[in-house]
């Protein structure tokens, strides 16, 4: 082996730049999709306010089903695993549906008894 273990020891300068220049593209390609992260889970915070406001359960299994058809078509079309894709959007979903049921209990216990409680739904702070 003529290279280290961090992977940047001997190697050629030619290969060295092509590694950097597809890493920048990497980097981009996280930060993007970092943003439409951030961006979705924007989306599902109002949709978790709106579910609790209007005591709609946290899951849908219906939407989820379409979903997963959805995106599994749109994977195999980018030559995508669409057994990655789904699990992928499984995880993201099973994080949202952990917000939505945070913003329901807190809707829950600023209703019950209390007049105080917020009518937009917004979970009560917590200790946790
Ligand atoms: O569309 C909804 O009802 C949502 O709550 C959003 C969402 C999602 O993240 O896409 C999350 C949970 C549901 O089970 C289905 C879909």
């Amino acid at each position: 082996m003529t290279t280290s273990s961090t992977g940047t020891g001997d190697v050629d300068p030619a290969v060295r730049e092509e590694l950097a220049r597809l890493r920048d593209s990497i980097d981009n390609i996280d930060a993007a999709v970092v943003h439409m992260l951030a961006e979705r889970f924007k989306c599902t915070q109002q949709v978790g306010r709106l579910k609790a406001e209007h005591r709609l359960p946290p899951a849908d299994p219906a939407r989820e089903a379409r979903q997963i058809t959805r995106l599994r078509t749109l994977a195999e079309n980018a030559k995508l695993d669409p057994a990655f894709a789904e699990k992928f959007l499984n995880f993201i979903i099973a994080e949202v549906i952990r917000h939505h049921e945070h913003i329901a209990d807190g809707a829950t216990r600023s209703t019950a008894g209390n007049s105080a409680g917020s009518p937009t739904g917004t979970p009560a702070p917590t200790t946790d």
